[in-house]
């Protein structure tokens, strides 16, 4: 496991930004060639989504032979609702570049047969050949998607009703109203997610500092189901300072001191 330890979350969004485009422009993705990308909603990766829409616009990277596959969607909630993670993905990215929308995979909570929705999207990842690069948010339970504590880390794509900790923390985008929050989403499994060939998970801010212990410091364990990556073989934690709070001073010291090692990730 890497972790890149920054000092703030805007430089996690660059460090992010950053190693998405060394990855897919590296690939050389082309008509018989596309790079597979996992994506993640939440207010973490907005400035990472920002970046890549400046590369975009500056002609530095290109998204056409780019497929997406998000983690996760609300159940029930029509698309066109602001907090769907479909609006929340055309909004803050898919709109701006130039992804084709028919590679843009989505789960769709509003589908009439849910389980058969979420065997069709591991199929699509198969067919897609797997994720090259799966990036992923947590929650401050230390859930990746809406993997809540308690799921199996051997789980793939299917429906799960939400820990009421999720639903608290999410309500701020219900108008703080938690009755607004679905209470049943669809997401990738972790198993899912431990297929890809890298994982990059991004963490900031003092509320995921405990969930960030957990994760790294601590023994894999489904109640903190982002520690699984512990198995990963290529898996890095892109973190700002403030999302260290809870680690051992000994652990940032080494992982601040790989720092530059870590840079050369990106050259
Ligand atoms: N299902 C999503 C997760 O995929 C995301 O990582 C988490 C953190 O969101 P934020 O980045 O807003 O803290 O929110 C939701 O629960």
């Amino acid at each position: 496991m890497r972790l890149v330890i920054c000092d703030t979350a805007n430089d996690v969004a660059e460090w992010a930004a950053a190693y998405v485009k060394k990855r897919i422009l590296d690939f050389a993705p082309g008509p018989d060639r596309y790079f597979t990308l996992g994506l993640p909603t939440g207010s973490t990766p907005l400035g990472m989504y920002r970046r890549l829409i400046r590369y975009y616009k500056d002609g530095e990277l290109s998204f056409k032979y780019v497929k997406t596959f998000n983690m996760d969607e609300y159940v029930n909630l029509p698309r066109s609702h602001e907090e769907s993670y479909h609006y929340y993905m055309f909004h803050n990215f898919f709109s701006h570049i130039d992804i084709d929308p028919s590679n843009a995979h989505l789960l769709d909570g509003n589908a009439p047969d849910l389980d058969a929705e979420c065997q069709a999207f591991e199929r699509s990842i198969r067919e897609a050949g797997g994720i090259r690069l799966f990036i992923g948010g947590i929650g401050p339970d230390g859930h990746i998607a809406f993997n809540e504590p308690g799921s199996s880390l051997n789980s793939r794509t299917r429906v799960k009703t939400l820990a009421q900790e999720t639903i608290d923390a999410n309500s701020r985008f219900f108008g703080n109203d938690k009755s607004l929050v679905p209470t049943q989403a669809l997401t990738v499994g972790v198993a899912t997610v431990m297929d890809a060939d890298t994982v990059m998970i991004l963490v900031t801010g003092m509320a995921k500092a405990f969930a960030l212990h957990k994760a790294i410091e601590c023994g894999i364990n489904h109640m903190w189901t982002v520690s699984a990556f512990q198995n990963h073989p290529q898996a890095f934690f892109i973190v700002d300072d403030d999302a260290t709070a809870e680690l051992k001073v000994k652990t940032v010291k080494y992982f601040r001191g790989l720092n530059a090692v870590h840079h050369q990730l990106l050259e």
